[in-house]
């Protein structure tokens, strides 16, 4: 990162600020915030106080407001996407403006400035989607492999990764149950059966590191991780602030929630590389000729299953303990509480 200028669309969100502070401590050119809301900007200039950062207020919809934040850049990552399962749903077409076309715009923005390296994060809900949220990023996950198939010859790896939920997220289950706990409420579980995979800030930030270095055009990258029951999640966080068995009411599966996430699906796997802590898809660069896509068949992808939340390691409630101890905001928590 010596010498080097990096863009984040959606800056100002979690991961943004998480990247932001890490590119911060590394002797970086500079880094360029793209995002919508001057509050949170202000916040940011305030918090980090580095004449390195430029906030660029604008939006992924208008292209000029990405040109002018990637000019210069030798890598972006871009966050920026309407990630709320609900509102998408009532807004489609927000969606498609914002995950589609706004990430086309990064896409192309970037080629047009000779970016070096972009990295799209995109959410396992892109996989088997159910909601419009899941459905624009799967699309936006097309834009990004099209580019790398239909410009070869492009100086811009575009690249991308999925993640499964990010543990205390802003607006996420685990704050919303250290909430309820805090005000003597039941827990409010969907369907104790449901699982999702677990994964920290930092782990989804070392993702988006290991593509932009690892990448080559229209690759997707997912971290391997553990999963575990929203039941069994809810009794750790109790358990861990020292509440004991909790009480839970049960409210049923949501509107456009799946019961297990696939962060890959078999076809993907059939074809995925093992890096380590990491399984890399490489871009199916067939050309555009339709005769590669009808007349010809894959035959490994019958012999694999998705690597999907419910068939990755189950974590009981003593290893979601564990790894819930590792996660800064509970454990700051966690201490306070008597042994
Ligand atoms: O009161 C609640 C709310 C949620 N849940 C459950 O807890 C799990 C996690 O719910 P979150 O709302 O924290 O997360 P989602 O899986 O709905 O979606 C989140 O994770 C996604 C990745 O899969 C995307 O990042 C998305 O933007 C983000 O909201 C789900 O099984 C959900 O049903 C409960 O049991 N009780």
């Amino acid at each position: 990162m010596e010498d080097v200028t990096v863009t984040i669309t959606g800056g100002t969100g979690s991961f943004g600020c998480t990247m932001v502070e890490r590119l911060l401590t590394q002797n970086v050119r500079a880094v360029h915030v793209l995002s919508r809301d001057e509050t949170k900007q202000d916040a940011m200039r305030r918090r980090f106080a580095d004449p390195r950062l430029k906030l660029f207020l604008g939006d992924v919809r208008d292209l000029t407001s990405v040109q002018d934040a990637v000019a210069g850049a030798d890598y972006v990552f871009h966050a920026a996407a309407l990630k709320q399962v609900p509102s998408c749903e009532f807004f489609p077409h927000q969606a498609v403006q914002t995950n589609i076309i706004g990430s086309s715009n990064v896409i192309h923005a970037s080629a047009a400035a000779d970016v070096r390296s972009v990295v799209c994060l995109s959410t396992d809900k892109a996989v088997y989607p159910v909601n419009v949220m899941g459905m624009s990023k799967a699309l936006m996950e097309k834009v990004a492999q099209a580019f790398a198939r239909n410009y070869p010859r492009s100086s811009t790896v575009v690249s991308m990764t999925r993640y499964g939920n990010v543990m205390y997220s802003r607006g996420s289950v685990i704050p919303l149950f250290v909430d309820q706990l805090r005000r003597g409420e039941p827990l409010t579980v969907t369907e104790p059966r449901m699982t999702r995979f677990l994964m920290s800030l930092q782990e989804s930030v070392e993702l988006v590191e290991h593509a932009f270095l690892h990448a080559e055009p229209g690759d997707l990258f997912v971290r391997k991780g553990p999963a575990c029951t929203v039941e069994t999640l809810a009794r750790a966080v109790a358990k861990l602030l020292g509440y004991g068995e909790p009480e839970i009411r049960v409210l049923g599966t949501r509107h456009g929630e799946k019961l297990h996430e696939t962060l890959l699906r078999r076809e993907e796997m059939a074809t995925s590389i093992d890096e380590g802590h990491y399984y890399r898809v490489p871009l199916d660069a067939r050309s555009l000729e339709y005769e590669l896509y009808f007349d010809r068949g894959e035959h490994r992808s019958v012999e694999v299953c998705d690597y999907s939340s419910d068939t990755t390691e189950q974590l009981d409630l003593d290893q979601t303990l564990d790894l819930l101890r590792t996660i800064p905001e509970i454990a700051s928590q966690a201490s306070q509480v008597p042994s």
